[in-house]
């Protein structure tokens, strides 16, 4: 469900900024992932996309080499419900990200929007163990003043965060492809995570937060423009 609130608009050296906070995208890649399997309007559930058969053996296989008894009672069907739980976290990997920011609206608006705090849950692909925070999503856009519907840009996370990832690639990924599906004049994408794998196991640092950034286009080169929307991410 997203959860739309109106943005303040600060002045801020004569630029215009949307801020919308606190969107989840919960169960809507589930939707995406329904309609786009193999880029086509299949209406195939995302879970018949997934070999869960497969995933059911291996799973099996892992509780015995655990010392564990598969077919206890609370265990017999477990496998089958890992098998649909990785078929959600992974359903970005049947989704082109190409048929995400397909709706642009005229708004002859040039200056930078940002969208703060949209909810990033991911997989750490070293681990397969869960990394989440939020994500900070800029962009100006290109000279036509053309822009996109804030809930693309949560829709963005979603689609590369449901697969296997790095936090890095996940950050640039959003960032690459904003530029080259919104024709942007730039792009900026801040990601601040926990991941369990450095929580639960391994060096068990609980509360470590990694921030990654990605720049690209006027952010990159402009350092009063980068400056300007890293003050207001960080703003609180
Ligand atoms: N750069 C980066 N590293 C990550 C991410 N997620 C997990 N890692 C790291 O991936 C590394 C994998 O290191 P390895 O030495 O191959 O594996 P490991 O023995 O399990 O490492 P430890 O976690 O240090 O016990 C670890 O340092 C993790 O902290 C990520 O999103 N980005
Ligand atoms: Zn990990």
């Amino acid at each position: 469900m997203n959860v739309f609130q109106p943005g303040i608009e600060p002045e801020t050296a004569g630029r215009r900024h949307v801020e919308k906070s606190s969107i989840s995208t919960s169960g809507e890649l589930d939707y995406l992932a329904a309609r786009l399997v193999d880029g086509k309007l299949t209406g195939t559930p995302v879970e018949d996309a997934v070999d869960l058969g497969r995933i059911e053996k291996a799973v099996r296989e892992i509780l015995i080499a655990v010392g564990e008894d598969p077919d206890r009672d609370g265990l017999q069907r477990t496998p089958a419900r890992v098998a649909r739980a990785y078929a959600e976290l992974f359903a970005g990997l049947r989704v082109d990200p190409a048929t995400v920011l397909t709706t642009s609206f005229e708004a002859d608006h040039e200056e930078l929007v940002l969208v703060r705090d949209i909810e990033v849950q991911s997989m750490c692909e070293h681990h397969l163990l869960p990394f989440k925070g939020v994500a900070s999503i800029g962009y100006i856009p290109g000279t036509d003043g053309r822009i996109t519907g804030l809930s693309k840009l949560a829709r963005l996370v979603e689609v590369f965060a449901r697969r296997p990832q790095v936090q890095e690639r996940l950050t640039s990924q959003i960032a690459d492809l904003l530029m080259a599906q919104l024709g942007a004049r730039g792009a900026i994408v801040v990601l601040e995570c926990e991941h369990l794998c450095m929580e639960m196991r391994g060096i068990r640092k609980a509360g470590a937060r990694t921030v990654t950034s990605a720049v690209r286009g006027a952010f990159q080169t402009d350092g009063k423009v980068r400056a300007e929307a890293m003050a207001l991410i960080n703003a609180r």
